[in-house]
């Protein structure tokens, strides 16, 4: 199969900066590509990395993209180098039959449920409200950006005020340290099973110590920057790691290499955004409609956090060159 290949840089701005751990996110710099076929037929993809999540850099993107030929094949799609996650993701999904249809990104798959972001801080206690009313009933808060007494402080009000039906996730972004980390699961043991997971809670260097924690209390422990592609899932899995996996297929890379890896293994599988446009969220959604286990809510909550789209951003988007 060949296909006829462009491509367009797009970059949106978060109406609210991204605060984690990892530092502050103000513009999600994105790559759509567009694929048309021997019958005409137009599908899309996006590229999408999180380069301090251990992807590639939207500049070694954009470098693959220019050099590649206007018309290519599935051969060098399938050749796309495991350096390049986000771009093997969004090339391998654009060639799915039934790919990508232009449709409201309120799109939310059936048989999925839903977790929403919360911001971190004490921002976090007016903004549940307003999610649980759009029928959120897991959501997600970033710990581990400021200092800690404050964020135990803002997680007792949070706890108390959430509904009893609702589930909390924590996600520190490998930002504490191992006291920290066992401070904070002894908090979330208190209240168990509410508190869902504490995501990340070491950074990627530390993953005994990460299986130590997982074995020393009820709240669970998941793996998120230390799985970020299908080398690091498969490094995690044979050194023994059997509690949640975070899986964001935008930077993972190969689509059918995760199905793959799920067909032979059974793991507890979260998955989340990289917060991408509707296209990656529909590549995503089906890989999650199929792969996800034990009914976990997905962290592709729509919580606006972009400026919403024109309805037509894509055709004007590939008049601009
Ligand atoms: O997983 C979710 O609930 C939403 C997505 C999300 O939290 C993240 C997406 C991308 C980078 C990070 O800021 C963050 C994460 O660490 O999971
Ligand atoms: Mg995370």
């Amino acid at each position: 199969m060949i296909y006829q290949f462009s491509f367009r840089y797009f970059s949106q701005k978060f109406t609210k900066p991204m605060i984690t751990n990892h530092g502050i996110w103000e513009i999600r710099e994105s790559i759509i590509i567009r694929l048309i076929d021997e019958k005409d037929d137009v599908s899309w993809g996006e590229i999408s990395p999180i380069s301090w999540f251990g992807s590639e850099t939207i500049k070694q993107a954009l470098d693959f993209c220019y050099q590649l030929p206007q018309t290519i094949t599935k051969e060098i799609i399938f050749a796309i180098p495991d350096k390049l996650p986000a771009c093997q993701f969004a090339f391998e999904s654009s060639t799915h039959p039934g790919g990508f249809r232009l449709c409201s990104s309120e799109l939310q798959s059936p048989n999925l449920t839903y977790s929403g972001l919360l911001p971190a801080g004490k921002s976090a206690l007016n903004q549940w409200s307003n999610l649980w009313e759009q029928g959120y009933k897991t959501f997600k808060w970033k710990i581990g950006v400021n200092e800690i007494n404050q964020e135990l402080e803002i997680f007792d009000l949070l706890i108390s005020s959430l509904p009893t039906s609702a589930k909390l996730r924590l996600d520190a972004n490998g930002g504490l340290t191992y006291q920290q980390a066992k401070l904070w699961l002894k908090k979330c043991d208190q209240f168990s099973p509410k508190i869902e997971f504490i995501e990340q809670p070491l950074s990627v260097d530390k993953f005994t110590e990460m299986q130590e924690l997982s074995n020393l209390y009820l709240t669970p422990i998941a793996l998120d920057e230390s799985i970020a592609n299908l080398h690091q899932l498969e490094s995690c899995f044979q050194q023994g790691w059997r509690g949640i996996f975070v899986i964001k297929p935008g930077i993972f890379g190969s689509p059918s290499q995760l199905r793959e890896f799920c067909k032979q293994h059974q793991i507890d599988i979260v998955f989340s955004s990289v917060f991408e446009t509707e296209i990656g969220r529909q590549a995503s959604l089906q890989l999650a409609a199929k792969l996800s286990t034990n009914n976990r809510a997905v962290g592709f909550g729509i919580n606006h956090f972009f400026q919403q789209q024109e309805a037509n951003w894509l055709e004007s988007l590939w008049k601009t060159f």
